[in-house]
């Protein structure tokens, strides 16, 4: 459980005021970059960066290809805020800490949550290298009981139940998959549902297989918890996942996946991923997204339409 003063809407309050007195710059798009995929944040014109280490109450990044750099800038025209490395719980975090950024840049008048990883694949139809675009997610740890909404609820961020059903923008999926046809990109951008599991192990063969027949395309470690809180918080969510892996199924087989070969391919794979959320945030128009007034967007998600 979290301790509570630490979760309070007044600890969100003091990191967004202090990012605003340090930068003049108001982005409404967040995006957050997976393991190895921090090219996306070093595509930023007029960058303002901020390390996680000098942000009051950010957590740190620990694990390698996550940088721990907070970075503003421009993308295609438009104010983004990126965070180069996020935070899982396999580091030793609290599931409200590793959302922490979240909540943080709702306060900072973000409307959209563009979020990435890196992912092994449980689909036989996907490649390493494949795109996923996630359609749903399983929340192993929140059907656990591993929430990031567990504790008092703050109802200035959103409802004590919050609905899921939409969790992934549909008018930003069709938009992405506009994009990847008009990329060329269509044999490998895939879409698929991506299920979070805690780490910091891979997984079991009997373990992959569960999730396989769970009906999960692919697992990874974290994006789950930060949907749900932004989701929560009535942000709009897109989701990528890089395909670094298969998941080894099979008892007879000599694979053993590691971090390295993790890093390996999403940074081999950065740049198709940055040409597509970069080509997205371009076409990205507030008018031609309905319901893109936050507050009918909350409106209809607490009502679960
Ligand atoms: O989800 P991201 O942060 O991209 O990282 C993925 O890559 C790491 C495993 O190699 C795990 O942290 C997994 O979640
Ligand atoms: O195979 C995987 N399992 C869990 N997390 C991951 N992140 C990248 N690949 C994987």
């Amino acid at each position: 459980m979290q301790a509570k003063e630490n979760f309070s809407f007044e600890y969100c309050r003091e990191t967004a005021d202090w990012l605003q007195a340090r930068t003049k710059q108001r982005p409404r798009i967040a995006i957050i970059c997976g393991s190895g995929l921090g090219l996306l944040a070093d595509s930023l014109k007029n960058q303002e960066s901020f390390r996680y280490t000098d942000i009051p109450n950010f957590p740190h990044s620990t694990v390698t290809g996550h940088d721990g750099h907070l970075i503003f800038g421009e993308l295609q025209g438009k104010l983004c805020v990126c965070m180069k490395g996020r935070f899982h719980m396999y580091e030793g975090y609290p599931l409200w800490k590793v959302t922490f950024p979240i909540r943080v840049f709702k306060l900072l008048g973000i409307e959209i949550l563009l979020v990435t990883n890196a992912a092994g694949a449980l689909a036989e139809s996907f490649h390493i290298g494949d795109l996923m675009i996630i359609r749903d997610h399983i929340n192993l740890l929140g059907l656990a009981g591993q929430n990031p909404l567990l504790g008092p609820n703050e109802e200035r961020f959103g409802p004590r139940f919050p609905a899921l059903s939409d969790a992934y923008d549909g008018k930003i999926r069709a938009l992405a998959m506009e994009v990847a046809r008009d990329l060329g990109y269509t044999s490998f951008v895939k879409e698929g549902v991506y299920c979070m599991v805690g780490g910091p192990n891979f997984e079991s063969i009997a373990e992959a297989r569960l999730l396989h027949l769970l009906g999960a395309d692919a697992v990874g470690m974290s994006t789950a918890a930060e949907v749900v809180v932004a989701r929560h918080c009535g942000l709009r969510v897109f989701g990528v996942s890089l395909i670094t892996n298969q998941v080894t199924k099979e008892y007879d087989t000599q694979e053993h996946i590691d971090h390295h070969e993790v890093l390996e391919v999403s940074q081999r794979r950065a740049s198709t991923l940055r040409m597509l959320l970069t080509e997205l945030v371009g076409r990205l128009e507030w008018n031609s997204l309905s319901n893109s007034d936050p507050e009918d967007n909350q409106t209809a998600y607490q009502n679960g339409t």
